[in-house]
């Protein structure tokens, strides 16, 4: 029998030569010895490189913050619409509902208040000899109601029950809330009672998305569900379209009626300055084939309650592949948690909160800021101002609003958009430069959100500089 059988190949082919001299063999260790160290060195530079790639890789986290209507999960769609295209397709003929319950809204808060002024007109005639002569309204002559304003609120009745269904079905995300119990602006505040968990679950089962995600869910059926709930599903969708397409020239007669518009100005409502405002859209939405735009979802409104998380990898773009998760929270007092780049609107100046009608709403962002900038927690974490509702402010400061009746120290400065924003970031700049722990530099954008546009170019930017702090991070880890 052959005893090459035993002998490894390799093992032969890697053997010293059997007559090498003690020379040879020093330099053959000697360079075995240099080809290992080398080896090892790759395998090092392998390993570290696969680590720097994996924590880089790690999702970027963005969390937006700011007053209740500021405009945070308005800049939230901006960015799927920008980054997240295909789900953006997927998910766009969802908020057709919400439009339809925004734009009855419009409708029903115009009702309300002709309805309340028809009766308080009715009541103030049977009680004319007691008529209160030092009131302000009554040194106004009375608005003047014909058949047509009993017509138009009988034909537009139904609405109501409309809103009533679509608020149902969109849960308390619909709902804007009028008072709190909380009574600081300040989430970060030591001490500060915590407000009910439920309030700040992530993904909480009742914001927005959970919203959105019942209507998507009503509209592609489960393999349990039958073909018959789902035609009834439907059938509410397309029912509600119908009413609310038969009402179409009675919406547009209230809304474009000057008595209508006389009563909102007497009443100090400027409906056109409100969440989810569509009634300058009447024609378009009033119809039974609408299907929702890109620019009426990011300006469809459902309050957001709890944190909703949204997470989307860029599909396009030089960080294509790149997670980010987009925390995206509740802005009423009652429902302010941990916050990171800051989202603000400015304005406001003259508004009071939703929810606390004794607070101006600048006061309350900046007591936020201060809050934010102030918090050990956020220390070293990059923070960007947006200034947002810039298109509102203009309008406001058009029509003559003065920003010193309601911020005394504006002075006598020019009454006018740049000077008012410049005068704002100074604030704002700061409290950031006096609170902040750690010094930081101050980013800050001025915006119109629901101008798609011109925030695709600002979140660019945004994009750029919150990658380069997240790779700085990955570098320093
Ligand atoms: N005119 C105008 N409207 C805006 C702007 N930004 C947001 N809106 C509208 O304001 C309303 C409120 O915006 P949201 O994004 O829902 O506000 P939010 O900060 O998420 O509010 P919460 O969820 O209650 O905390 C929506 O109808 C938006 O379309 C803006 O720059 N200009
Ligand atoms: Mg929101």
């Amino acid at each position: 029998m052959s005893p090459s059988i035993d002998i490894d190949p390799l093992a032969l082919a890697i053997a010293p030569p059997l007559n090498e001299t003690p020379q040879e063999r020093e330099a053959r260790e000697h360079a075995e010895a240099e080809a290992t160290r080398i080896s090892n060195e790759i395998d090092e530079q392998i390993r570290k490189e696969r680590d720097r790639e994996r924590k880089k890789r790690r999702p970027v986290k963005l969390l937006l913050l700011g007053q209740s209507e500021s405009g945070k999960t308005a800049t939230l769609k901006n960015f799927q619409l920008i980054y997240a295209r295909r789900e953006w397709l997927e998910e766009r003929n969802a908020w057709r509902p919400v439009v339809f319950f925004n734009l009855v809204r419009n409708v029903n808060n115009i009702l309300d208040l002709l309805n309340r002024e028809m009766t308080s007109q009715h009541a103030r005639r049977d009680t004319i000899s007691s008529s209160d002569e030092s009131s302000e309204d009554s040194q106004l002559p009375p608005l003047r109601f014909r058949e047509k304003h009993r017509l138009l609120k009988l034909r537009l009745g139904p609405l109501k029950r409309v809103q009533t269904d679509l608020e149902r079905r969109l849960g308390s995300t619909a709902v804007e809330p009028h008072t709190t119990s909380v009574t600081t602006a300040a989430p970060f505040e030591e001490g500060l009672n915590r407000p009910a968990l439920q309030e700040f679950s992530i993904n909480s089962s009742n914001g927005w998305k959970s919203a959105l995600e019942k209507i998507k869910g009503m509209r592609h059926p489960r393999p349990d569900e039958t073909e018959g709930s789902l035609r009834k599903v439907k059938d509410v969708d397309d029912e509600i379209a119908e009413v609310i397409a038969g009402c179409k020239d009675d919406i547009k007669a209230i809304w474009e009626d000057s008595t209508v518009r006389e009563l909102l100005n007497r009443s100090k409502v400027r409906l056109e300055d409100t969440a989810g405002f569509f009634l300058n859209d009447v024609d378009r939405i009033a119809a039974t084939n609408y299907q929702p735009s890109d620019d009426d979802v990011v300006r469809a409104r459902l309050r957001t309650l709890g944190v909703q998380e949204y997470k989307f990898i860029f599909e396009n773009g030089r960080t294509a592949g790149q997670e980010w998760r987009l925390y995206d929270v509740g802005g009423t007092r009652s429902t302010r948690a941990a916050w990171y780049p800051y989202f603000d609107d400015v304005s406001c100046f003259d508004e009071k909160l939703a929810e606390d009608r004794r607070v101006n709403r600048l006061e309350d962002s900046y007591l936020l800021w201060r809050s934010i900038c102030s918090c050990k927690l956020l220390a070293r974490t990059q923070i960007i101002l947006f200034l947002n509702k810039c298109d509102l402010l203009q309008a406001k400061l058009q029509r003559g609003v003065r920003i010193r009746d309601s911020v005394p120290s504006f002075g006598d400065r020019r009454n006018d958009l740049s000077t008012a924003t410049r005068y704002f970031q100074q604030h704002f700049r700061e409290i950031l430069k006096q609170y902040s722990p750690v010094q930081r530099s101050f980013f800050v954008h001025l915006t119109s959100v629901i101008d798609t546009r011109s925030t695709a170019a600002t979140l660019g930017t945004v994009e750029e500089s919150i990658l380069r702090d997240h790779l700085r991070r990955a570098d320093l880890m």
